[in-house]
C-alpha cells in the first residue's frame, strides 16, 4: 500500500488529489497549519469518514519550520510527497514577498533536504505543484515546454526557484523530484500519471490548449 504525503491538503487541489490518492488504495498523510478556527472543511468528509479513518492521517506542521518536516519525513517515510502547500495568492505576494518567498520557493528546498537527511533519496517521489505564473510575460502564444519564463510576481518568481530547485536536486543528488505545470483542473489526472510512472501526455485530451510539464524519467532515481 503505497503512503503520500501532502501538503497544501486543505486548499483546492490538495483536497482533491487526497480523494484521488484514496480511491487509489492509499494511506495519505497531510502537512495542516495550527489554527484555532477549524479550516479543514475541504476534506472534513474524508477525515470524518470511520471508513477511511486508517487512510487519512493529519500532521500539524509549517512549511516554514525545517525540523518539523524533517521529523513528519521520518515519522511517515512517504513514497510520494506532492509539494502543493502555498501562498497561492498572486496580489497578496505584492503584500507578502518574503512569506511568499518562504513557503514557495524555500520549504521546497526544505523539502528535498530533507530527503537527503532523512535517507529517502531512494524511495521517495518529489512532486512540486509548479504554476503557468511562471510565463507570465508570455513570450510567446502558445506556451510550450521550450518558451522562456517571465514571472511578474513575488509568488511567481518564488515559484521559479522552486522550479529550479527541484531541478538542480534531480540532478545532484538524483532524488525523483518532478515540476507540474498545468491547468488548475487537470490536476487530479496528472498526478495519477505521475503515481503510476507513465509518460501523462498520451492521456490529456485534445479540449486543453496548453500545458507544460516536465518529468524526466531516465534521469531519477533507481525507483523507477
Ligand atoms: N502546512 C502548511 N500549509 C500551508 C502553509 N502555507 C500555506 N499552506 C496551505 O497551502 C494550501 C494552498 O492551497 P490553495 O491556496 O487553495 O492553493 P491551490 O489552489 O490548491 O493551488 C496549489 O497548487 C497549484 C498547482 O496545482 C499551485 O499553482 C498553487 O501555487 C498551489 O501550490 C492551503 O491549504 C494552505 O493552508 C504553511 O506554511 N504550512
Amino acid at each position: 500500500m503505497k503512503k503520500a504525503l501532502i501538503t497544501g491538503i486543505t486548499g483546492q487541489d490538495g483536497s482533491y488529489l487526497t480523494e484521488l490518492l484514496i480511491s487509489k488504495g492509499y494511506v495519505v498523510h497531510g502537512i495542516i497549519r495550527r489554527s484555532s478556527l477549524f479550516n479543514t472543511q475541504r476534506i472534513d468528509h474524508l477525515y470524518n469518514n470511520p471508513a477511511l479513518k486508517d487512510s487519512l492521517f493529519l500532521h500539524y506542521g509549517d512549511l516554514t519550520d525545517s525540523s518539523n518536516l524533517n521529523r513528519i519525513l521520518e515519522k511517515t517515510e512517504p513514497d510520494e510527497i506532492y509539494n502543493l502547500g502555498a501562498q497561492s495568492h498572486v496580489k497578496v505576494s505584492f503584500e507578502v514577498p518574503e512569506y511568499t518567498a518562504d513557503v514557495d520557493a524555500i520549504a521546497t528546498l526544505r523539502f528535498l533536504d530533507a530527503i537527503k537527511d532523512v535517507g529517502l533519496v531512494k524511495k521517495t517521489r518529489f512532486y512540486q505543484a509548479s504554476t503557468s505564473e511562471l510565463f507570465g510575460k508570455v513570450q510567446e502564444i502558445p506556451q510550450t515546454e521550450n518558451t522562456p519564463f517571465y514571472p511578474r510576481s513575488p509568488y511567481a518568481v518564488a515559484k521559479q526557484y522552486a522550479y529550479w530547485i527541484v531541478i538542480n536536486y534531480r540532478e545532484a543528488y538524483n532524488i525523483f523530484a518532478s515540476n507540474g505545470i498545468l491547468k488548475m483542473d487537470l490536476l487530479p489526472v496528472f498526478i495519477y500519471e505521475i503515481s503510476v510512472g507513465k509518460p501523462f501526455y498520451e492521456h490529456i485530451g485534445p479540449a486543453v490548449d496548453w500545458y507544460s510539464a516536465h518529468v524526466y524519467y531516465a534521469e531519477c532515481v533507481p525507483a523507477l
